[in-house]
């Protein structure tokens, strides 16, 4: 029997840049750069976790937009799942409340300026096409 819990990672997009967050813990990912989200709990939608945990996680009101193709392990049991999402109209500017001391918005030439967690490289790469897309 496989047992896997998704992950849901979000490509927060505003005027062409990402959003990359800063983990602050635990000790072994701490200090490297991911995309916000966090584990689907049982019986929720992976759009509407994603939206919970930016909201927990950064103050923000966000919409999914559409999934990013792929899916990346992750330390087994999880798998990573990767939405654009934006910033609904009137919220907040995301801050660092949980999980993260840091917060970038990168263009895309900025991109592989930050320290990618190694298993999001592949997901990123995969978003930075939609960024690119979008980019003014
Ligand atoms: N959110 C997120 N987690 C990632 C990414 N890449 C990666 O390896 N992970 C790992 C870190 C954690 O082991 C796990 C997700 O944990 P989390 O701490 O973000 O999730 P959560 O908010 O639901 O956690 P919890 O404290 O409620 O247990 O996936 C990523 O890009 N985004």
């Amino acid at each position: 029997m496989t047992e896997r819990t998704v992950v849901v990672g979000a490509a927060l997009l505003d005027a062409g840049r990402l959003l990359a967050a800063r983990r602050s813990a635990p000790p072994a990912l701490a200090g490297r750069w991911e995309l916000p989200g966090g584990k689907v709990e049982e019986g929720e939608a992976p759009e509407a976790a994603l939206v919970r945990e930016l909201r927990e996680e950064l103050g923000v009101d966000t919409e999914t937009v559409e999934r990013v193709p792929g899916e990346w392990p992750l330390r087994p049991p999880y798998v990573l799942q990767v939405w654009t999402a934006r910033l609904c109209p009137g919220s907040a500017a995301p801050a660092p409340l949980q999980d993260h001391d840091a917060l970038r918005w990168l263009a895309p030439d900025e991109i592989w300026d930050v320290d990618w967690l190694d298993q999001d490289v592949p997901a990123v790469r995969e978003a930075l096409t939609r960024l690119a897309a979008e980019a003014p």
